[in-house]
């Protein structure tokens, strides 16, 4: 096999999609204004900072919502007057944010506390508590907001994340499987932000399944989308390459790989990024076995993928793996053909997902920690 070449080189700028999955901004709540002690007037209390989720709503949104301001902050209460005894309370500054966030606290060392996860629409939770305003229990002292730095990560934890390269069909293969309804065009990087959709089986089990955007050769130095996505593999329970049986070429100006080089290569990159994610179990779907001549192809990747470490011997030592990947199935299809194509997929996910149970479940975030 022939691997050398550039493997490293440049990508087109145009091709380098890009999705946001963390952003910060700084929040304050209202300050709870004074009372009026001679009357025993109540000061209105500060407004709380909310998150709301919002179908929907997407992390690149709210950052480019906050990023030039980068504080939000509710309003003080109003003072007690004499023409109104007790003060207003001022108004909460709701912020919207999308479904599955996490709100972390961040302190000064670069860690923080985890404040709430939204899940669910129209889910709300106060992340900062107004004031409360001045009353004979503060000596009519209006008191002050809090205030904090927020954190807000994408908490993608889906059962099955879909791995492979750019236009292998990552995006047919969720929709034909799922109820996910991802975008599909005929060009690499049409999945820029990971897509989940939830299998459903008769038994009314439910497995959701992430397709996350295409990997590349240098993933694991940050190429492409690299660590940004490479990091919701991490919380996947098992993993799905999806590979074009007619191999995958980025542009004119880079290598055709091969659909074995392409597998080689995708075991590859995963394991530079962290050699812990091939513990995990881990699916080959050899993909568009419509295409003529595919079904030779796959009979020899199939020999040759249940023989890596031979593949391996052939392949150039800067890309060779370190360790032999044992699929738990190898499985050829046609995405393209829809849910009937993909019925036995369905079933082989369902009982590895089973098979793992068992096992402690890693993938959560740790509560109280980033
Ligand atoms: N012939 C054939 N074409 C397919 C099949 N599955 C997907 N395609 C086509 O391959 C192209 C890429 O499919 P996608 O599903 O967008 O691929 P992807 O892996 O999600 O691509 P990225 O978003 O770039 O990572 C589209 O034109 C699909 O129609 C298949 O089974 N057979």
């Amino acid at each position: 096999m022939r691997l050398s070449g550039a493997l490293y080189k440049k990508i087109r700028r145009y091709m380098v999609g890009k999705f946001i999955d963390s952003a910060k901004v700084r929040v304050r709540a209202g300050n709870g204004a004074d009372g009026l002690a001679k009357f025993g007037g109540v000061g209105g209390r500060g407004g709380d900072i909310v998150l709301e989720a919002t179908a929907g709503d997407t992390l690149d949104a709210f950052y480019k919502r906050w990023k030039k301001k980068g504080l939000a902050s509710a309003r003080n209460g109003d003072p007690s007057q004499v023409k109104r005894i007790f003060g207003h309370d001022g108004e909460p500054k709701v912020l919207s944010v999308p479904v599955g966030v996490a709100a972390y606290a961040r302190n000064d060392l670069g860690g923080g506390v985890l404040l709430a996860e939204l899940n669910e629409n129209r889910e709300r939770v106060v992340v900062a508590r107004g004031g409360a305003g001045g009353s004979p229990e503060n000596d009519f002292k209006g008191q002050k907001g809090e205030s904090l730095h927020l954190q807000l990560d994408l908490k993608l934890i889906a059962d099955v994340g879909l791995v492979g390269f750019p236009n292998a069909g990552k995006s047919t293969l969720l929709k034909a499987i799922s109820n996910a309804r991802p975008k599909v065009a005929d060009y690499p990087f049409t999945t820029v932000r990971p897509e989940v959709g939830i299998i459903e089986y008769p038994d009314l089990t439910k497995v959701s399944m992430a397709d996350l955007p295409g990997l590349l050769e240098g993933a694991h130095i940050n190429r492409g989308m690299g660590h940004s996505f490479l990091r919701h593999i991490e919380r996947t329970k098992l993993l799905l390459m999806v590979t074009d049986v007619t191999g995958f070429r980025l542009s004119p100006q880079h290598p055709m790989r091969s659909c074995i080089e392409t597998i080689v290569l995708l075991i590859r990159e995963l394991e530079l990024y962290d050699p812990t994610l091939l513990s995990k179990p881990v699916m080959l779907v050899i993909n568009k076995l419509d295409q003529p001549g595919s079904a030779e192809i796959f009979e020899e990747v199939k020999a040759q993928v249940a023989k890596l470490e031979e593949v391996f011997e052939e392949v150039p030592e800067e890309v060779r793996p370190s360790n032999v990947l044992q699929f738990q199935h190898v499985l050829g299809m046609s995405a393209k053909d829809g849910p009937a194509a993909v019925k036995e997929l369905k079933k082989l996910i369902k009982n590895v997902l089973r098979e793992q149970i068992m096992l402690p479940n890693e993938d959560d975030y740790e509560q109280g920690t980033v």
